[in-house]
């Protein structure tokens, strides 16, 4: 995904043509000012992160923000703020970081204002691990390794893995940071095994984040994003990303949760703890408000699918490179095909609602830089 990334840099002025349209249907001036305040999205792995930031890539994007990108986004390692390309000139701030990292809240607030809004997404630990898995089989050595022997064996690589996990998994090898508490790992935590410091990093976690969405309650959870940094449904609309195709996903029956579930215990108590407060959050704003926040978002962004979708679930082969979401060797990543009879303006919106997490960030990127990512150093 990486290497993918630099070279999507070449894109750069066909995305930049393909593009240059509005990115709201509302009509609203591109160069507008910034509207909402800072804010950091850590991007957490295969829990509906790439959806979140498409809306919040958007919403830069229309308010002119300053990126933060870091020229490397090595997920084995601890964020450092020199990690982030440089303040492009004209600009007295970053605006907005919503990127997959590591999180270090310190090396964090080193690049972003003193009053940003921290937010990030958790998805149930079952559905987030056997995601992880099978998108990242051959990125992950511990899940390589029990896929070559599951092939042996004839048998489903996840079974194999999670049988005895330990057989395959090396803590010491630090492209396994995914291969246990994936969710834990994204948060800093030490997420090999409990240690003493966990409710401690937890209730710091609390404290800094001003939302943790839930992906099982999606909709109630852009509501409370709505509400925290003022936005519209149309700000909201979305289209779910970065989906893998049905026949990519592995089924599991109880027995296989069960030992999901206790191999990745720590995320279970991340999760639990967060969807704890996430309800306080949702009581605070008033259940039934909620309720009819999330019916009102939901037919609004019905409407909003209907006039850009004229097909959804497309396989990769069917896409333009445009609109093709990064694939793995094991995964299928299905995407959007646009309606035809669009204005400039509405296939401008439409276009980047769909638009995958790499060709939007190259976009990006070069409209703030007006050059390519910088390759990252050698390793
Ligand atoms: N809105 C919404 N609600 C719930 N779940 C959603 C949503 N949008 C995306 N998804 C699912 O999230 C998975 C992709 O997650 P990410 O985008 O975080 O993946 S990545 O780490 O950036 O590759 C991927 O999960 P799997 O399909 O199970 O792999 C998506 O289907």
């Amino acid at each position: 995904k990486r290497t993918f990334k630099l070279k999507l840099g070449l894109f750069g002025w066909f995305l930049k043509g393909f593009l240059n349209t509005r990115c709201t249907s509302r009509g609203l001036v591109s160069l507008q000012r910034r509207a909402h305040p800072p804010m950091v999205f850590l991007k957490t792995h295969r829990t509906g992160s790439s959806t979140v930031q498409n809306i919040l890539f958007r919403l830069g994007e229309r308010e002119s923000a300053t990126f933060a990108f870091p020229s490397h986004t090595y997920f084995e390692w601890l964020f450092r703020a020199a990690f982030v390309d440089e303040l492009p000139e004209g600009s007295s701030q970053f605006d907005l970081l919503c990127s997959h990292m590591r999180l270090d809240l310190r090396e964090v607030r080193k690049v972003m204002p003193q009053n940003a809004v921290f937010i990030t997404v958790l998805r149930d630990p079952i559905k987030t691990f056997e995601s992880v898995f099978g998108y990242y089989t051959s990125t992950v050595p511990a899940f390589l390794t029990a896929h070559r022997a599951a092939a042996i064996e004839g048998k489903s690589a996840l079974s194999v893995f999670l049988d005895s996990p330990e057989i395959f998994w090396d803590p010491k090898e630090p492209r396994n940071g995914l291969a246990k508490n994936p969710m834990s790992f994204d948060m800093g935590f030490n997420n090999q095994k409990w240690n003493g410091s966990w409710p401690e990093d937890l209730a710091q976690l609390e404290e800094a984040f001003h939302l943790v969405m839930i992906a099982e309650h999606f909709d109630e959870s852009l509501v409370l994003l709505g509400a925290l940094l003022g936005l519209e449904h149309e700000d909201l609309a979305y289209l779910r990303l970065n989906v893998r195709a049905g026949n990519s996903v592995t089924d599991l029956d109880e027995n296989m949760q069960a030992k999901v579930r206790s191999w990745n215990v720590l995320d279970t108590l991340l999760y639990d703890f967060f969807v704890q407060v996430f309800w306080e959050k949702a009581s605070q704003f008033g259940m039934e408000r909620l309720k009819a926040e999330v019916e009102r978002l939901r037919a609004f962004t019905e409407d909003v699918r209907r006039k850009c979708v004229s097909r959804a679930e497309v396989p990769p082969g069917e896409l333009e490179d445009l609109l093709r979401p990064w694939q793995t060797e094991t995964a299928t990543i299905v995407g959007y095909e646009v309606q035809g009879n669009l204005s400039l303006q509405d296939q401008g919106f439409c276009i980047r609602m769909m638009l995958p997490e790499l060709q939007y960030h190259s976009h990006l990127y070069f409209k703030q830089y007006g050059r390519d990512m910088r390759a990252a150093p050698a390793e």
